[in-house]
């Protein structure tokens, strides 16, 4: 699997009333490639068709992405599939070394993402355990959490069986429990909620504002610039590995949904238009 590029920053450290900051983070993979063109030259090419050797190509997953955010708030992330959303969350978790820049935060962030590793021939319970375990609880106090995990997660029987037999949907009821159980002051969503049926989101979503309202900071990553808009006070656009927008929860999300609607909709002009009035508006923003 390509690695990112660059140095591992020691992550927790006191901020004061910020909870997360983030400074000229940049994440660039080398990776091989199949696309003949990248060889500059014919003989590069020629030697490639007979030896199997692939070019490597840079990809530029982040770009100079930087921000502060206070203990309390709940920020949105949005973008389009690859603008680097998921690898902003992993490097924050501590998951993935920057190329460059640095991330701090009051607390170690806890990443919830829908491909959370969990053992699949375990039971739910025995998940939640390791679970605890690992994001640090003692024995005592994983013992002490299982039953309210038990019931936050409910379902069932289903919670004494193999993770394997799970419904894409219980496996996410389970991985959000766990995450929780910590009572994190830090927690980084990905998409986690997107498999949930509207009772668990329902249970979820007032799980997270009791996070919020324990002065705890949250991080959403998600397509659905509604729940974006529902359940987070700030939001950052991602584009091409780029930040374009940061600001209320409401404008970015409204913002957002425009511009993937009209790019949906072959309305390529209007789709231009906002985007570089987005970049633009963002750009004067930061000079203020
Ligand atoms: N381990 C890796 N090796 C090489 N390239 C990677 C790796 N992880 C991510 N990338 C690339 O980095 C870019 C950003 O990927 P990332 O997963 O962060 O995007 P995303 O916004 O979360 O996408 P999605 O909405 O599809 O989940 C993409 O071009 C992706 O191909």
């Amino acid at each position: 699997m390509p690695e990112a590029e660059g140095k591992k920053t020691g992550i927790v450290v006191p901020l004061g009333d910020l909870s997360v900051t983030v400074k000229n983070l940049r994440v660039r993979y080398k990776v091989p490639s199949t696309d003949a063109s990248a060889y500059k030259s014919r003989t590069a090419r020629l030697v490639r068709s007979l030896s199997g050797h692939k070019p490597k190509v840079i990809v530029n997953a982040l770009t100079n992405v930087s921000f502060d955010v206070r203990a309390g708030e709940a920020v949105g992330i949005v973008g389009l599939n690859g603008s680097g959303k998921s690898t902003l969350l992993r490097v924050m978790a501590g998951l993935e070394t920057p190329t460059s820049g640095e991330v701090k935060a009051s607390t170690l962030p806890i990443l919830l993402g829908v491909s959370a590793a969990l053992v699949p021939n375990l039971s739910g319970i025995e998940n939640v355990r390791l679970g605890c375990l690992a994001m640090g609880l003692s024995p005592e106090e994983t013992e002490k959490a299982i039953p309210e995990v038990k019931d936050f997660v409910d379902i069932g029987d289903a919670f004494y069986l193999p993770m394997e037999t799970y419904s894409s949907g219980m496996a996410s009821r389970l991985r959000f429990a766990i995450a929780t159980a910590t009572k994190p002051d830090i927690l980084l969503i990905d998409e986690a909620l997107a498999t949930g049926d509207a009772a668990f989101k329902s249970r979820s979503e007032e799980k997270m504002a009791e996070i919020r309202r324990n002065a705890g900071t949250m991080f959403l990553v998600s397509h659905a610039a509604q729940t974006i808009e529902e359940m987070c006070t700030r939001a950052i656009w991602l584009h091409k590995g780029k930040m374009i927008a940061d600001g209320s929860a409401y404008d970015v999300a409204r913002s957002y949904r425009k511009w993937a609607w009209d790019i949906a909709k072959g309305k390529t002009e209007e789709a231009a238009k906002l985007l570089q009035q987005t970049i633009s508006d963002f750009t004067l923003d930061q000079l203020d």
